[in-house]
């Protein structure tokens, strides 16, 4: 396990080439698809993280066979749609919020109960988004404290097909719908005012589930079955993320990022660091697993604060860190709104990155839903990273550019989505040391 405590120097020059891990959202869906199958499928690129793996040791506590011939590729024994079996213990998703919205969607169209649990954080974060949607189509979920987990699902119920709107931008409630769409009567609908990722819509298609889909609308119907298929999952844009801010503020800085995922619903920051000024260039795109991948060469590149624009603010959504650190060290200022999801993380992201950029002696405003951050000089000092993975990772990049060690507390949770990243980080130049 990483260190929990990290102290980062200041960087000369990055450089290097690296293939960061496997795509967290594509891998936790290839497992919860395969395992509902009929039939074997293959999982290459699985993230070895901890919020994936707890979802695959949550389906083998639901019965389905899973092997491990590598690490980063899985073996999964589908067990049809209706071949899941009750768990003998309570499901724990750990830190994971996409882990236990989505398998509420599944785990209410069950014929037995089950019971999610989290971490501490997870137990904070709002469930209702998902209990609700899901109660109108017939499920029964109990929560704690009117929205929290742990979540008990009591199973059983017949599920009917609704047409729901999200009223937050959230591609876990519309996935959590539509997976719950797949027992249902009739036809399921999600419709968004923001689209988000579309990760569940192409993979169900992937298994031969008959969908219509298209940028802030899906629609399914129940009364179909998953087929088997192989699923290759390419290397994480929101972990390649730190590396595009790092390589980018730290002067003489050139580093290539192989084979990213660039799904337009994913790729907000890389927009917002090109209107920063950012010099990010794609080479090579292909088509990989049904998603196209790039490598991404960035270098060094005087960055200026801007007004984050409305519209890639869920394009970014877990990118927001990383943009604080970059926006902390710009020319001018930047200016962050429509993002209140952002409270309800693994931390709160505004408050903690505010607080710690501050001790870094940045001045940055709070808002509800965003905050308004004047770039400048970092000072070394002390910050904490809440528990939360990107915040961590977030400041190990701003750390490079500060006047002198920056030391940032509680980051062992980086190996929910980045196991790994502290020695990527090193390879390519970055003075990280784990305590
Ligand atoms: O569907 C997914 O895989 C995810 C959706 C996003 O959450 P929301 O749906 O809460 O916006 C994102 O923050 C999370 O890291 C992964
Ligand atoms: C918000 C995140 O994940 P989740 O909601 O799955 O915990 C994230 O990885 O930044």
């Amino acid at each position: 396990m990483s260190g929990h405590t990290w102290t980062t120097g200041p960087a000369s020059a990055l450089a290097g080439e690296i293939v960061v891990p496997g795509d967290k959202s594509i891998s936790h869906r290839a497992i919860m698809l395969a395992a509902l199958a009929d039939g074997t499928s293959q999982v290459e690129g699985f993230l070895e993280g901890e919020d994936t793996r707890a979802t695959a040791r949550i389906f083998a506590d639901l019965g389905v066979r899973i092997e491990t011939p590598n690490a980063s590729r899985r073996v999964v024994h589908g067990v049809g749609l209706d071949g899941l079996r009750e768990a003998a213990r309570p499901l724990d998703c750990g830190n994971s919020g996409t882990g236990m919205r989505l398998l509420c969607g599944v785990l209410a169209g069950q014929a037995f109960a089950s019971t999610l649990v989290g971490d501490e954080s997870l137990s904070r974060r709002p469930m209702g988004r998902v209990t609700e949607p899901l109660a109108a189509m017939g499920a029964r979920i109990d929560t704690r404290d009117g929205g929290l987990p742990p979540l008990r699902i009591t199973g059983g119920s017949r599920l009917r097909g609704i047409a729901y709107a999200t009223p937050v931008a959230s591609a876990q409630v519309k996935s959590a719908v539509l997976l719950a769409g797949l027992y249902a009567e009739g036809e399921t609908e999600v419709r968004e005012a923001h689209p988000t990722r579309d990760y569940t819509e192409r993979m169900l298609a992937a298994f031969g589930w008959p969908i219509a889909f298209e940028p802030g609308r899906a629609r399914l119907a129940g009364g179909h079955r998953l087929r088997a298929t192989d699923v290759v999952v390419p290397a994480d844009f929101s972990s390649a993320a730190f590396f595009l801010v790092a390589a980018s503020i730290v002067p003489g800085s050139r580093v290539l990022l192989r084979a990213v995922g660039l799904n337009p619903r994913r790729t907000g920051l890389l927009q917002a660091l090109r209107l920063m000024g950012a010099d990010i260039r794609e080479h090579a795109a292909r088509e990989q697993g049904g998603e196209t991948v790039a490598d991404l060469e960035v270098r060094h590149a005087r960055l200026r604060g801007i007004d984050v624009p409305l519209d890639l603010v869920p394009d970014m959504i877990d990118e927001f860190p990383a943009l604080f650190a970059a926006a902390a060290v710009a020319d001018g200022t930047t200016r962050v709104r429509g993002a209140a999801e952002l409270r309800v993380k693994e931390s709160d992201r505004i408050a903690v990155m505010a607080e710690g950029l501050r001790r870094l002696g940045i001045t940055i405003d709070e808002t509800p839903d965003g905050a308004t951050i004047a770039g400048g000089r970092l000072d070394g000092g002390e910050v904490d990273s809440a528990g939360d993975h990107r915040i961590a990772m977030s400041f190990a990049v701003a750390g490079a550019v500060a006047r002198a060690p920056v030391r940032i507390d509680d980051c062992a949770n980086v190996a929910t989505s980045f196991p790994g990243f502290p020695a990527l980080a090193r390879g390519i130049g970055l003075a990280l040391a784990e305590t």
